[in-house]
């Protein structure tokens, strides 16, 4: 992996200050969002915005960006009161945000998603093709990515998807950046081409806003930091004079709750057996070749890899979602081949996927109804649902997971990102798995209730739970699975136990290619 370049520390004056919030406050029916906040983003500077779930800062970006209109407070661009009444006003004057949900059109290209709002772009008739997909090859090879131009934005990964929204937001002459939760779904190698990339913008006198859950990210790539709680500012500071555990104290005001796993416990019998499962790309190779694994009751194994390793494609043929798999899956000794993705459920098998948005919620309904949507069985009494037995689940649910909601009644789109993420990790729990598949499980979720959410795991997991939870996070894996399990190029390059593995050994396995690890296997 190439070094990624020390950054500078960028010193602002006074009049570098480009976009400054002035005590701009936010109410949501029932909930204030942001209170009396003021915030100014810098030319040439990177500054990371941090807090809890929750804590406002996506509705703070909003409203800098012209999503979302303050309910009180000024915004100031280059000192001169502005208010926008669209995204597409705040993009004529030079400011562009990638937002944490992203935003694309799935049944259009990658090129007509990213030039989308140009003049040239009518009716959705591109009437500049050629030109627009030549530069988005250019604008894509920027980010040392051959995504096809052309490709539907459907058919792309998560990870492919957020490279897009990168891209597009390049493709408008910025000034202002701002990235909520940019790398949530980026490989490590990918996150060091972005923040190469954001050396560049800041060299070009690009103000960056910059937010995400990754503290380690956060520390590199910010010059300064403000933190956020309840809708508030709580702190500020220049980066280079704090550090994580001071962050942390800051964000949820009380000491790092991130801890590593207690020895193992014994384990159970298997309860998921894979034997030589594989999925063929229809255009060559393999995006799944001849995978085994044998879980056990109480296990928790973690299944690290790069991006388009084959992590998510695994879970999706264990689920039943991809009827060309090959290959035999038990679990508690019962074949699952041909049972479709509601048996596989009903009979402790549990997936939450990575895109929550897509797989994991249905956004019409409320945060009950959807932690319960795939449970309901349990709830029945004869022929009808036992409103009190489903209530009483839905509130130990919400409050086991600290998941930040007025009432179980609000529409599961009022809650902030990581609060919807963990309605996707309780509506899974809440089937009381045998089995739980938890992709990438701390995508978009704080510190406090990362550590929640795996204490939850380990706890299930100590009344037999087996669990396989997919990673691209290094000290997520290391310190949360029992015994790690790495992906490259669609088959298992290495099978380590955690207490003796070493960083190192799961980047070179997760660096290794299939034709390597097909050549070790052959010489075994
Ligand atoms: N459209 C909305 N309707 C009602 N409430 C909302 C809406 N959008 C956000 N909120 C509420 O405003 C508060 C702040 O949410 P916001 O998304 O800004 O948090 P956040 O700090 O970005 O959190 P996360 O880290 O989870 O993304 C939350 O309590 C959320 O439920």
């Amino acid at each position: 992996m190439a070094p990624s370049p020390e950054l500078e520390p960028h010193e602002p004056a006074e009049d570098d200050v480009v976009l400054r919030a002035e005590q701009v406050g936010k109410a949501y029916p029932g909930t204030t969002a942001l209170q009396g906040v003021d915030f100014e983003v810098c030319a040439g500077t990177v500054t990371v915005l941090l807090g809890e779930n929750g804590a406002g800062k996506s509705t703070l970006m909003k409203i800098l960006a012209g999503a979302e209109r303050p309910s009180s407070g000024r915004l100031y661009l280059d000192g001169r009161e502005v208010a926008f009444d669209s995204v597409n006003d705040a993009a004529a004057l030079g400011i562009g945000i990638i937002f944490q949900e992203l935003n694309l059109c799935p049944n259009l290209s990658v090129a007509e998603n990213i030039f989308l709002g140009h003049p040239a772009l009518r009716f959705g008739i591109d009437v500049d093709k050629k030109r627009h997909v030549a530069e988005a090859r250019k604008l894509l090879s920027r980010l040392e990515h051959d995504i096809d131009p052309e490709a539907l934005v459907g058919d792309l990964r998560l990870a492919e998807q957020q490279i897009v929204e990168i891209a597009k937001a390049l493709a408008r002459n910025v000034r202002v950046l701002i990235m909520d939760e940019p790398t949530s779904a980026l490989s490590a190698t990918e996150v060091e081409i972005l923040f190469r990339l954001i050396g560049d913008l800041k060299a070009a006198g690009v103000g960056i806003v910059y937010i995400s859950h990754r503290l380690d990210e956060v520390v590199r790539i910010g010059d300064r930091v403000t933190v956020l709680r309840d809708g508030q500012v709580k702190a500020r500071a220049e980066m280079r004079d704090v550090d994580i555990p001071w962050l942390i104290a800051e964000m949820v005001g009380r000491a790092a709750a991130f801890e590593p796993q207690a020895d193992p416990l014994p384990l159970g019998p298997p309860v998921l057996e894979i034997e030589e499962v594989s999925l063929r790309n229809p255009h060559g190779g393999f995006f799944v070749e001849r995978v085994s694994l044998r879980l056990r009751a109480g296990e928790v194994v973690g299944l690290y890899g790069l991006l388009g390793a084959g992590r998510s494609e695994l879970f999706e043929i264990l689920i039943g979602a991809q009827p060309d798999a090959v290959g035999r899956v038990r679990l508690a000794g019962e074949e699952l081949a041909g049972l479709p993705i509601a048996a596989r459920i009903r009979r402790g098998l549990a997936l939450v996927p990575e895109d929550r948005q897509r797989e994991g919620l249905v956004q019409c309904l409320s945060v009950g109804m959807n932690l319960t949507l795939a449970s309901l069985h349990r709830f029945l009494r004869g022929t009808s649902i036992d409103p009190g037995q489903e209530r009483s689940a839905v509130t130990q649910t919400i409050r086991d997971l600290l998941i930040r909601v007025s009432s179980p009644l609000v529409e599961v789109t009022a809650l902030s990102g990581g609060n919807q993420q963990k309605v996707v990790i309780g509506k899974a729990l809440l089937t009381q798995p045998k089995v739980l598949l938890l992709d990438e499980p701390s995508r978009g979720i704080d510190v406090g209730a990362r550590a929640e959410v795996f204490r939850t795991v380990r706890r299930l997991a100590r009344d037999g739970l087996g669990v396989v939870f997919a990673t691209s996070d290094l000290k997520e894996v290391m310190a949360m699975a029992d015994r790690i399990l790495v992906m490259a190029d669609g088959r298992v390059t290495g099978d380590f136990p955690r207490a003796t593995v070493t960083e190192e050994q799961l980047v070179a396995a997760a660096n290794r290619t299939a034709v390597e690890a097909r050549c070790e296997e052959d010489a075994r």
